[in-house]
């Protein structure tokens, strides 16, 4: 929870949220900060960022480079959570997925600032035993941890960078649905998480992070410095509960209607 005095004297209670047409269908209010947001379930996706065994599973790669991740099991807790009642009220839920080809071709060489900067690549340099384990397609590492598999109507979308709608088929497969919202959860809050945020709201997409269902690469301080950016620059921010209870009602109201599955 962000605490600043900017953030508190900016606060409000008047819901905001994206303009509804004559007739749309009633929004939900989702309490968050900055202000309450208004997301009609139907024009909205969940989006669970790279809950991958590299991110979220002893062995996997953020492991093996040395991050810590004992706070991952609370945080997948909170997406299993988010993921059934955003489902249940009717929204789209869109796994990402990261990671290259087998030969790595898509990461890029030495041109490349990922090349650079990639944990997973620097990690395999540094011990060649390793090389081909972490974040290629088809390995264990890549694949979305057990407790996220994708159901008939979600998407799975591949991508080869932090953000999300980086080279890849995420911002026309969401606008050719009519969404106008994204709730995003998963790891890391500080890079693949808030990169994808950032580019959703340049792209003019509303996005509520729910900050109980993210996890860091780098210390609760790293947290909360994400929480601050999302509250004050690029979006709202909620927690599991507040989003699943403010839901609920609308749960009641809208079984869920699978879309063609394209995953
Ligand atoms: N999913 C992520 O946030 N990834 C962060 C680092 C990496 O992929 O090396």
């Amino acid at each position: 929870m962000s605490n600043t005095k900017t953030n508190a004297t900016l606060r409000s209670a008047t819901p905001v949220g994206p303009p509804q047409a004559p007739g749309a269908p009633a929004p939900t209010v989702i309490p968050s900060r900055p202000e309450p947001l208004a997301l009609v379930p139907t024009q909205t996706a969940l989006i669970v960022v790279d809950m991958q065994n590299a991110y979220a599973s002893l062995g996997g790669y953020v492991d093996s480079a040395g991050f810590d991740i004992s706070g991952a099991q609370g945080t997948i807790a909170g997406i299993v959570r988010a993921i059934e009642a955003a489902r249940a009220a009717g929204m789209l839920i869109v796994f990402l997925q990261n990671g290259w080809d087998a030969k790595y071709v898509e990461a890029g060489g030495p041109g490349s600032p990922n090349w650079h900067k990639s944990n997973a690549l620097k990690t395999m340099r540094a011990k060649p035993e390793l090389q081909g384990r972490f974040l290629a397609k088809g390995g264990w590492d890549y694949e979305l941890i057990d407790a996220m598999k994708p159901q008939p109507g979600d998407i799975v979308i591949p991508k080869t960078r932090y953000s999300g709608f980086f080279n890849s088929t995420l911002d026309s497969s969401l606008r050719a649905r009519g969404i106008r919202s994204l709730v995003f959860t998963g790891i890391a809050t500080n890079v693949c998480v808030e990169s994808s945020l950032r580019d959703a709201f340049h792209l003019e997409y509303f996005s509520l992070m729910l900050e109980d269902a993210t996890h860091e690469l780098g210390g609760a301080a790293i947290q909360q410095a994400t929480v601050y950016n999302v509250e004050t620059f690029f979006g709202w921010v909620s927690t599991v509960d507040a989003f699943c209870q403010a839901l609920a009602p609308a749960t009641a109201a809208t079984p869920a209607k699978p879309e063609t599955a394209t995953a």
